[in-house]
C-alpha cells in the first residue's frame, strides 16, 4: 500500500482534470509523480482558498482532525501541499476511480442487489459512528456525497458543510443557510437551522431511500418533495412548505421492492422529534440484522 504522505511538493502534482465543486473549493484529480515517468498515483487535490470565515488555521485544524483517525468508511486524507508563494494551501485526498454511489447505481442496477444495498448501508453507518466520535456532525449527508471504492466497499466524503459540536452542547447553529440540501435536512435544521448527530440520522434515511431507489433521478428526493409541495412554489418559500408537510407527517414514499423492514428502518430516522431517531450504532446493528434475513 502506499506510505502515507503528509507534504506533497506542489511541483511533482500533475493536473488531470477537475473531478467537481465541493462545498469549499475545486477539487481536481491530479497525478503525484515525483519521478516524472507516469508511475505516480492518482490524487483528489482539494483547493483551498481561505475566505473571511475560515483561515488557513481552521483548515490546518480539519486536517489533522480528519487525518489522524482513519477509518475505512471515511474518503482518506493524504496530506497538504503547500503552494509555493500565494497564501493557498491543498488537501491532498485518496482518489477512488469508481466515483459516487449516484454514479455507480445509476450504472449498475443489474448487478446490485438488495444485500449489497444494506452493505453500503452498513458501511455508511460505520463511517457515521467514526465522525460522531469526534464530534464532527456531516451536514451533507446525500449519496452525491458517497464514494464507492469497489463493488463492496463504500466510504463517505465531502465534508466541507461538517461542524464540530460545541463540548457544552449537543447541536451545531449555523448562522446562514446559504444553498442548503433542504430535502435531506431534518425539520429542526429546515426551522432552526439546528444540526446535530440525530440530524444526519434523518439525513442517513433519505440516504437510505436513494439507495434503494438505485439513486433513479426520476424519483430523488428532491423531485418526489417538489411533487408533493406543488412545482409552482418557487424560492424560500419552499423549505416553508417542506417543513409543513414533514409536519403533517408527510414522508418520502417506499421505493418500488424495497423490504418493508428497510422501509421502516426509513421511517424511524424520520421521527419528527430527533429523540426518538435512533443512534448509527444502533441503525448499524439493525441493518445487519436485516441482512442475515434478507435471503437472495
Ligand atoms: C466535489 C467532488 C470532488 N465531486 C466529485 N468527486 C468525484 C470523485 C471521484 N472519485 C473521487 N475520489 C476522491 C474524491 Cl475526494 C472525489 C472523487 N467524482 C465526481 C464529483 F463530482 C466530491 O468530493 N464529491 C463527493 C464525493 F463524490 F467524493 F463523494
Amino acid at each position: 500500500n502506499q506510505h502515507d504522505q503528509t507534504l506533497f511538493e506542489e511541483r511533482h502534482l500533475r493536473f488531470i482534470s477537475n473531478l467537481g465543486k465541493g462545498n469549499f473549493g475545486i477539487v481536481e484529480l491530479c497525478r503525484y509523480d515525483p519521478l516524472g515517468d507516469n508511475t505516480g498515483e492518482f490524487v483528489a487535490v482539494k483547493k483551498l482558498q481561505p475566505n473571511k470565515q475560515s483561515t488557513l488555521e481552521d483548515f490546518k485544524k480539519e486536517v489533522n482532525t480528519l487525518s489522524v483517525f482513519h477509518c475505512d468508511y471515511i474518503v482518506k486524507y493524504r496530506g497538504i501541499c503547500y503552494s509555493t508563494g500565494r497564501l493557498s494551501m491543498s488537501l491532498v485526498m485518496e482518489y477512488l476511480p469508481c466515483g459516487s454511489l449516484i454514479h455507480y447505481l445509476e450504472n449498475n442496477r443489474h448487478n446490485v442487489n438488495t444485500r449489497r444495498m444494506l452493505l453500503f448501508a452498513s458501511q455508511i453507518c460505520k463511517g457515521m459512528e467514526c465522525l460522531q466520535s469526534l464530534r464532527y456532525v456531516h451536514r451533507d449527508l446525500a449519496a452525491r456525497n458517497i464514494l464507492v471504492a469497489s463493488e463492496s466497499l463504500v466510504k463517505i466524503a465531502d465534508f466541507g458543510l461538517s461542524k464540530i459540536i460545541p463540548f457544552d452542547k449537543e447541536y451545531y447553529r449555523v448562522t446562514q443557510p446559504g444553498e442548503s440540501p433542504i430535502f435531506w435536512y431534518a425539520p429542526e435544521a429546515i426551522n432552526e437551522l439546528k444540526f446535530s448527530h440525530k440530524s444526519d440520522v434523518w439525513s442517513f434515511g433519505v440516504v437510505l431511500h436513494e439507495i434503494f431507489n438505485y439513486c433513479d433521478m426520476n424519483s430523488n428526493p428532491k423531485k418526489l418533495c417538489m411533487q408533493e409541495i406543488g412545482y409552482n412554489v418557487q424560492g424560500p418559500s419552499v423549505s416553508m412548505h417542506l417543513a409543513n408537510i414533514l409536519k403533517n407527517n408527510w414522508r418520502l414514499p417506499a421505493p418500488p421492492n424495497c423490504p418493508t423492514k428497510v422501509y421502516s428502518l426509513m421511517m424511524e430516522c424520520w421521527a419528527y422529534d430527533f429523540a426518538e431517531r435512533p443512534c448509527f450504532s444502533s441503525l448499524g446493528n439493525h441493518i445487519e440484522t436485516i441482512m442475515q434475513d434478507e435471503r437472495e
